[in-house]
């Protein structure tokens, strides 16, 4: 492995090498020694670990590693059509796409860069053009700070004049004790879309959103911040977001989606 970023400043270190199975990553470890690794394929984070070394993302044991299966697990990113949602195949073809990284990208104001951090970059190929025909730059900024938070910052460029609209998505997957510990909450009064019933509508009713059989439901319209409580592992994920509002509220979808399966 070798290593750019560096301890004597704080920022914690990054290293760049290359799976078990020869694809590249990026490791992130901050100065508390907790760590994030990050695989070209896809631009996929598929590990999370605090400084005690716990692993707070699941990836599932049938995961399959080798581009361009999706590995399911992890930070899948959904580019740039997020589920069925559209002409492409399901989440779109960004997770099936090796990265780049990017050495030289464009300043970012709302983020410092005071923590380990990795930007990467998907380019449109003439490939994607014959199924999406958009010229795009998809830039991803991964950082891990200090404290152990994990943060995500995309930015999408048209590269040519012609406009063109796209949504997408984290599909992160949390590594939790057992679903019937888990509580979600933050979704309160939220209308959302059940895929176990066609995407039939619903409203949320209850205080907090606990399981007891498969649920797979989009949630509308929902607020910035949601958490996520497992009680077994007395540990709690506060998700946020910032500037990600529903994709316009006709064909308003996903901004924070629900998953549980035995998948
Ligand atoms: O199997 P994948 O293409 O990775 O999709 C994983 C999951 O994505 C979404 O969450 C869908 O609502 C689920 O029904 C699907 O199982």
């Amino acid at each position: 492995m070798n290593q750019h970023g560096g301890e004597s400043d704080g920022r914690g270190v990054v290293e760049v090498g290359k799976d078990k199975n020869g694809i590249e990553q990026v490791i992130l470890r901050n100065n508390r020694g907790a760590s994030a690794r990050v695989s070209l394929h896809g631009g996929q984070v598929l590990s999370w670990k605090t400084e005690r070394g716990e692993e707070l993302l699941f990836t599932s044991s049938k995961a399959i590693f080798n581009p361009p299966k999706a590995v399911r697990g992890g930070i899948p990113i959904c580019f740039p059509q997020f589920g069925n949602r559209g002409s492409l195949e399901q989440h779109g073809f960004a997770r099936n796409k090796m990265w780049i990284i990017d050495h030289n990208p464009p300043p970012l104001f709302n983020d410092s860069n005071a923590k380990a951090h990795i930007d990467l970059l998907l380019k449109s190929s003439e490939d994607d053009h014959k199924i999406w025909p958009h010229s795009f730059e998809f830039r991803l900024r991964v950082s891990l700070a200090a404290e152990g938070y994990l943060s995500i910052i995309s930015r999408v460029r048209n590269v040519n004049s012609k406009p063109f609209s796209f949504s997408f998505a984290y599909h992160t997957y949390l590594s939790i004790s057992d679903i019937s510990e888990v509580r979600v909450e933050g979704l309160e009064t939220l209308d959302y879309l059940d895929n176990l019933y066609q995407k039939e509508r619903f409203t949320e009713q209850g205080d907090a959103l606990t399981f007891e059989s498969e649920v797979d439901r989009v949630y509308l319209d929902s607020c910035n911040t949601v958490a996520v409580l497992d009680h077994e592992r007395k540990r709690t994920f506060v998700i946020r977001k910032e500037g990600l509002p529903d994709v316009g509220k006709t064909s308003s979808y996903t901004t924070t989606h629900f998953f549980f399966g035995g998948k």
